[in-house]
C-alpha cells in the first residue's frame, strides 16, 4: 500500500517553509535556529545579514527562508529546528518543489579529536549515518558523500580567508546524552556508549553533530550537490570548554564564499 497523503501544502505552498521554485536560489544554506550560536538574530538573518540584497521569503515559525545575492550569486538560506528529522523535512520541501542544485549545512559541533580547537572548523568529506532518518531511505551501507567540488571550493574558501580548518568525516547522531557519551540524568550512561565513543575516536571522526548525515545521503541519493561545514564549539576529547558561537561567523563565510567559487566554476563550464 502507498500513502494517499502526499506532502504537506498550505495555501497550496509546502507547509514548511512556504518555499516555491521563482523564490529559490540554485544554492541553499541551511542552518538550525540554535541558542549555541550565541546571537539573539533568528539564523537565517544571521547569514542574510551577509548578502549584498535579500528578501524575506517566508517565516512559518518553523522555518524562516530568505533569497538574496552575495557576490553577485544569488543564494537562500533557511533555519530550522535541530535534528535530521527536521533537516529532512525542509530538504524534501526544496527537492521536491525547487531547482535547488547545491545544498550545504553550516553549523556547530562537537570535537571528538585531541589536535582540534574550538573556533576551528571542519569542512565534511563524508558522514557517520548514526541518526535514524537517512536510514528510512536506505540502508546504512549507504555512503553520505559530500560533492568533492563542493568541498574543493570550500577548502579554498577557509584557505584564502585564512581560518583553521580541516577535512574529514562528520558523525551525525540523533541523542545529545548517550549518543555521544553524555551522561543523562542520574548519570545515566551505560559501558556501551562509552565504548562506542572510544570507537569513533579511533575510527578518526573529527567532530559530531546531527544534521550531516541526512544531508548528505539525500544530496548523494538524488543526484545533488552537498556539502557541511561546521564550526568546533568545543571538545568532547580534551574537555575543551564550549564557546558559544566559536567559529560560527567563520562557518558563514566559507559556505558564502565556497558558492561563489562554484558558481564560478559552473559558469566556466568546469
Ligand atoms: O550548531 P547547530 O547547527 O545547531 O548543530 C549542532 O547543535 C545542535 C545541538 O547539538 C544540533 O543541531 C547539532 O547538530
Ligand atoms: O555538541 C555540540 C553541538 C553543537 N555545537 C557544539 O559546540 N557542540
Amino acid at each position: 500500500m502507498q500513502n494517499k497523503i502526499g506532502p504537506f501544502r498550505i495555501g497550496d505552498k509546502p507547509a514548511f517553509t512556504q518555499i516555491t521554485a521563482d523564490q529559490a536560489a540554485p544554492y541553499v544554506i541551511f542552518v538550525v535556529k540554535d541558542p549555541l550560536h550565541g546571537c539573539e538574530k533568528d539564523t537565517a538573518e544571521e547569514v542574510a545579514d551577509y548578502f549584498d540584497e535579500r528578501r524575506l521569503v517566508s517565516d512559518t515559525g518553523m522555518c524562516r527562508v530568505y533569497t538574496g545575492v552575495y557576490s553577485g550569486v544569488p543564494i537562500t538560506v533557511v533555519s530550522s529546528g535541530s535534528g535530521a528529522p527536521e533537516l529532512e523535512i525542509v530538504l524534501m520541501d526544496f527537492m521536491m518543489n525547487t531547482d535547488a542544485h547545491t545544498f550545504i549545512r553550516v553549523g556547530g559541533s562537537g570535537a571528538m579529536q585531541e589536535w582540534l580547537r574550538v573556533g576551528d572548523l571542519v569542512i565534511a568529506t563524508g558522514a557517520v549515518r548514526d541518526e535514524g532518518t537517512s536510514l528510512s531511505y536506505v540502508p546504512p551501507q549507504f555512503p553520505a558523500v559530500a560533492d568533492w567540488r563542493l568541498v574543493a571550493c570550500m577548502k579554498k574558501a577557509a584557505e584564502r580567508r585564512g581560518f583553521r580548518h580541516h577535512l574529514g568525516l562528520t558523525r551525525s547522531v540523533d541523542s545529545e546524552y548517550p549518543g555521544v557519551a553524555r551522561p543523562a540524568r542520574d548519570g545515566f550512561l551505560l559501558e556501551r556508549h562509552k565504548r562506542q565513543f572510544e570507537e569513533w575516536h579511533r575510527a578518526g571522526v573529527l567532530n559530531v553533530e546531527r544534521e550531516a548525515s541526512i544531508l548528505l545521503t539525500l544530496t548523494t541519493l538524488f543526484g545533488l550537490r552537498g556539502g557541511v561545514v561546521n564550526a568546533i564549539g568545543d571538545n568532547f576529547v580534551t574537555g575543551e570548554p564550549f564557546r558559544p558561537g566559536a567559529g560560527f561567523a567563520n562557518a558563514i563565510v566559507t559556505a558564502l564564499d565556497a558558492i561563489v567559487l562554484l558558481d564560478g566554476e559552473r559558469n566556466a563550464g568546469e
